[in-house]
């Protein structure tokens, strides 16, 4: 397949001088031949996305020590004045964090998304390494996501734009879901598995959970509720997949969502990990995609 790059789907953006990446704090400056952009990240094949700043910070470290790209400068968080998310850079690729949920995940996409269309990327792929809720996995297990499900358990991602009710379907990438899957198999020792994901708008009520702050439904409402979502494939539940397989769809790049089972929410709703179980769950994805950029930038 011959490399592209990223064309997004907004013709008012071929009118814009200027673009200001507001809550990344990185200005395009002559936006249709941004040359110091195209400098600067021009180089970027692959976008990842976590929720916390540390896990980002950690993502670029373990990055930067398997693709041998250490050179001993500190990790710069190149957003830092932005007071919003982190961006960090490691060769070519960018590890940024994105905060729980949709709403704040889909600020920094859209920003993410112009970035690599104003540097003329070329076919870069954009992937979330996650935490969430298994659904009868054993906790560890990392989930490759095919579909993304919403809160009504259905495959597509619902956005309110000029006051109408605009419906996206909700799929990864076939392909790369795929490689991704392969190469793991390959390489982890621990279970990797490919299902459908449910993105709650809500931690608690939003994926059934019996311990918010409130909750009007019965344990064995909550359990015919899981079980449906078992039924349709669903094997996690996290709070981004639908908007981020939606809007990447949308605009023609490449995605998939990459998480680790962090509890079996048949067996129950809080998450009672010690740091240390927290943080080997956390690098299981590291491994399974960072082997995978590695393998795909010595062009296996
Ligand atoms: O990448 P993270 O671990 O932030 O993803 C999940 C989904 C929500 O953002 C958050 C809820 O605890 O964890
Ligand atoms: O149960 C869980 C665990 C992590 N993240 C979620 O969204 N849900």
């Amino acid at each position: 397949m011959p490399e592209s790059i990223p064309i997004l789907k907004n013709p008012h953006l071929d009118a814009m001088e200027n673009d200001y990446l507001y809550h990344i704090n990185i200005n395009v400056v002559n936006s249709r031949s941004a040359t110091d952009i195209e400098r600067r990240f021009g180089d970027v094949k692959f976008v990842c996305l976590g929720g916390t700043k540390n896990r980002m910070f950690a993502l670029a470290k373990y990055l930067r020590h398997i693709l041998q790209l250490d050179n001993g400068e500190e990790l710069v968080d190149i957003s830092e004045s932005g007071n919003r998310y982190a961006v960090y850079k490691v060769g070519p690729v960018l590890c940024c964090s994105h905060g729980v949920g949709m709403s704040t995940m889909s600020v920094l996409l859209h920003e993410l998304l112009k970035l690599v269309r104003y540097a003329k990327c070329q076919d870069p792929v954009f992937i979330r390494l996650g935490t969430s809720g298994g659904v009868g996995v054993t906790p560890g297990t990392v989930v490759i996501s095919k579909d993304g499900y919403n809160g009504y358990l259905r495959n597509e991602h619902e956005v309110a734009i000029l006051g109408k009710r605009v419906v996206r379907p909700a799929n990864f990438d076939e392909k790369l879901a795929n490689d991704l899957l392969r190469h793991a198999k390959s390489h982890c020792g621990y279970d990797v598995i490919m299902g459908n994901t449910m993105a709650a708008e809500c931690f608690y009520e939003g994926q059934g959970r019996l311990d918010g702050a409130s909750c009007d439904y019965s344990e064995a409402d909550k359990m015919a509720f899981l079980q449906q979502l078992y039924e349709k494939g669903v094997r996690n539940i996290e709070m981004e997949a639908t908007m981020f397989s939606s809007l990447t769809k949308h605009v023609g790049v490449r995605a998939a969502d990459v998480c680790v089972t962090l509890l079996n929410r048949l067996h129950g709703d809080q998450v009672n990990l010690t740091k240390e179980q927290k943080e080997d769950f956390e690098q299981r994805p590291f491994s399974v995609v960072g082997e995978y950029i590695k393998s795909s930038l010595c062009g296996n």
